[in-house]
């Protein structure tokens, strides 16, 4: 693999030199050589760690703007899930190649997705050099023959599918309303069997709460408790309507959260308790949810979002300060992906954004992590890096025309289907 220098850049307080090779931080300090590399002018720049959007759905960047300003249960049902039937693998691989450009356009380079048609997020990734957890969807809604069919599809994905350079495999069971607990069960063994991560939807919304206490006498995280689902291998995405004791059931048994500030907000579905998870040291990682919900992929969007929420639902302006925003979007996601990345260092995956410290929203310069969570537009982002290959520089991803043309040919093509 080549090696990529990047020459006289910040690096927090310093002007340093960055050595890339075989897609790792090789060297950071002043004056360094490598004849062979390719060379980036660092100059009035600064180089930061990429974004790591820990739950969405990549595709419904097909979704955008349709079906806006409802609840979850009436978003899903009525809209979302009827659409999303015709879906084919192709639609999804066009959506989650416009889904990449989108965050490769914004500073992101890894994406945890849960998704219909996974095979075909996964030739997205592929081509568009960026990295991501693919999640195995599994959705039974308590029929015995769909659930016998997602786990042949399971067990055959995972017995062709193994290692990939920049591609996790995990588990995408929907949610404890659309799997039933035998399902929920067999994934959590399957999990245990193939040392695999868990990505769900947990505790979203009022109504699944009182559904489960319902059905099952039990509050959601006490349902999947009861059931042996909980571990250091699940990541429970919004996680909103939790009790005390939920919450020391998820900080007991390792589980990672995930914040979704936009989505909850626009769907109305509740406020994340970010204090008292904080304060229970459990890894909170943030994204952006789907594209129908938010209504893009946009993290700088999603870390101010989330910072301002966390002081105004509590009238504490000191709750969810710049840096923790900053660092639930590129730190703590490496942690819950079990990824060398978010932070640039040597021997971390080079996974780095440049941005341009003489755009208007950056100066003057009291903080630069300030200026990124509070003022910044992804308009700064200069250059986007992924694995130590530059997928955007000074603002252009080559093929990004390709793919918006693709995207409105499809659109025109949508009102001609049966
Ligand atoms: C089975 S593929 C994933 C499935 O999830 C749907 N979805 C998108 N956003 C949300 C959300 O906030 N809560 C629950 N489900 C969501 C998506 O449309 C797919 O059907
Ligand atoms: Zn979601």
């Amino acid at each position: 693999m080549s090696s990529l220098l990047i020459k006289d850049v910040l690096l927090k307080d310093r002007i340093v030199d960055v050595l890339i090779r075989n897609g790792r931080f090789q060297d950071i300090a002043p004056g360094l050589e490598e004849p062979e590399a390719q060379v980036l002018d660092g100059r009035d720049k600064a180089i930061l760690p990429s974004f790591i959007n820990s739950h969405t759905h990549a595709a419904m960047t097909l979704l955008r703007g349709y079906a806006d300003d409802l609840d979850l249960h009436t978003w899903l049902t009525q809209h979302i899930w009827p659409f999303e039937h015709q879906l084919t693998f192709n639609d999804v691989y066009i959506g989650a190649k416009l889904a990449c450009l989108e965050m490769i356009k914004t500073g992101t380079t890894f994406f945890c997705d849960m998704y219909w048609h996974m095979p075909a997020t996964l030739k997205a990734v592929e081509e568009m050099g960026i990295r991501a957890a693919l999640s195995s969807v599994f959705i039974d809604f308590g029929d015995p023959a769909k659930a016998k069919q997602f786990r042949s599809r399971t067990r055959k994905f995972f017995r062709e599918n193994d290692r990939h350079e920049r591609i996790i495999f995990c588990l995408g069971p929907h949610g404890i309303y659309t799997v039933s607990r035998d399902s929920l069960v067999w994934v959590s063994e399957f999990a245990r069997e193939h040392d695999l991560l868990i990505h769900i939807h947990v505790s979203e919304t009022r109504k699944e709460v009182e559904d489960c206490l319902q059905e099952n006498g039990l509050r959601p995280v006490e349902y999947l408790e009861s059931i042996g689902f909980l571990g250091p291998n699940v990541i429970a995405c919004h996680s909103i309507w939790l009790t005390e004791k939920e919450m020391d059931m998820l900080a007991r048994h390792g589980v990672k959260v995930v914040h979704n500030p936009v989505s909850n907000m626009k769907l109305a579905s509740g406020l994340f308790p970010y204090q008292d998870m904080r304060k229970r040291n459990i890894c909170i990682g943030l994204g952006t949810d789907g594209c129908s919900s938010n209504n893009n992929l946009d993290m700088l969007q999603e870390i101010k979002t989330g910072a301002l929420l966390g002081k105004s639902s509590t009238g504490e302006p000191t709750v969810f300060p710049a840096q923790e925003a900053w660092e639930c979007a590129t730190i703590n996601g490496g942690e819950i992906f079990g990824l060398e990345a978010g932070t640039i260092a040597v021997g971390q995956l080079a996974d780095c954004i440049l941005v341009d410290l003489d755009h208007h929203t950056l100066i003057p310069r009291h903080d630069l992590i300030s200026n990124l969570v509070y003022s910044a537009s992804s308009e700064c982002i200069d250059t986007t890096i992924c694995n130590g290959r530059v997928l955007m520089q000074g603002r252009k991803v080559p093929g990004e025309e390709q793919i918006i043309q693709e995207i409105k040919e499809w659109e025109e093509n949508l009102k001609n289907r049966p």
